[in-house]
């Protein structure tokens, strides 16, 4: 793993008492043709501290993506808000960056392009050389250096999740969402980036908010864990703190009591306390 070089701009701090991601008393209902509103989400409140980690889990169709399109700015609450640093988010912007499962990428353009793109729309007045820089520095940051002038065709799935990554950071983002990043990879793939994941959060403490169904997964990445109730109209059921010291290691991670003791409570909640009966 390499890390960015002098192109990285060194996260700024707000200071602990300052709110930094807001979700406050969020609502999402859509319109049903002759019929009431469908719920999808009800006064949902959150507060996400500047360089915290937090996963998302629940079952399928609850609103969780529904919850981070919100955070992003693909859509707007029916009621109640999301602040970022005390401004409202009322749109998508470069501060919130989104890696999706499904890699979205620009078929005809190489790696090196589809995150040259993102640069250049985002800093057009950027010298040339500087952005070719950072693109270098975060293809070298998520070790696909070899791979630039690849097209997505040419790149496995779990590259093509690193260009996505590679050119989310790229941008230098407030908040990194990621809305269930490694669901489509195989569990080798998935576990290698869990880790290169790791890394990066470790050395840049870029704010994560990240769906996931995998509750080791979450256990090993996260600050908190966010569970979801079942929808219509889902809550936050509970907020798990994950307390494993970092930097993480996975076999020490998984040799610690409480390990299997969060595990378990998570299961409990979400196949026992809010089971799904098969929706979505
Ligand atoms: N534009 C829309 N109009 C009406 N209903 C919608 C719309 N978008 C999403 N929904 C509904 O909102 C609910 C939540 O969807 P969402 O994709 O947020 O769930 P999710 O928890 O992310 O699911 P999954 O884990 O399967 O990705 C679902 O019942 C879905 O059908």
């Amino acid at each position: 793993m390499q890390t960015v070089n002098s192109t990285t701009v060194e996260p700024k701090l707000s200071p602990p008492s300052e709110p930094f991601l807001v979700i406050e008393q969020l609502t999402k209902s859509y319109p049903v043709a002759g019929g009431e509103d469908y719920v999808v989400l009800d006064g949902i409140d959150l507060t996400v501290n500047e360089g915290e980690f937090v996963c998302v889990i629940g079952h399928s169709g609850c609103g969780k993506s529904t919850l981070l399109d919100m955070v992003s700015g693909f859509r707007t609450p029916t009621i109640g808000e999301v602040r970022l640093q005390n401004k409202r988010i009322t749109q998508p912007g470069p501060d919130r960056m989104v890696v999706f499962q499904n890699y979205s990428l620009l078929p005809w353009m190489t790696a090196f392009e589809n995150i040259y793109l993102g640069i250049h729309s985002v800093w057009p007045d950027k010298p040339k050389a500087e952005k070719d820089q950072i693109v270098h520095d975060h293809l070298a940051l998520v070790g696909l250096t070899e791979a630039a002038n690849k097209k997505p065709g040419q790149l496995s799935g779990g590259m093509k999740q690193r260009v996505c990554i590679a050119r989310a950071l790229a941008l230098r983002p407030q908040v990194l969402v990621l809305d269930e990043p490694f669901g489509a990879l195989d569990p080798i793939t998935r576990e290698e980036l869990q880790e290169e994941l790791l890394k990066i959060w470790t050395e840049h403490r870029v704010t994560v908010l990240m769906i996931t169904h995998d509750i080791d997964e979450a256990l090993l990445l996260s600050d908190r864990l966010v569970m979801m109730t079942n929808g219509p109209a889902a809550k936050i059921g509970e907020v798990l703190t994950i307390p494993f010291p970092r930097p993480r290691d996975r076999t020490l991670v998984m040799e610690d009591p409480k390990y299997y003791e969060l595990r378990n409570y998570a299961l409990d909640f979400l196949y026992h306390r809010f089971a799904h009966d098969d929706v979505g």
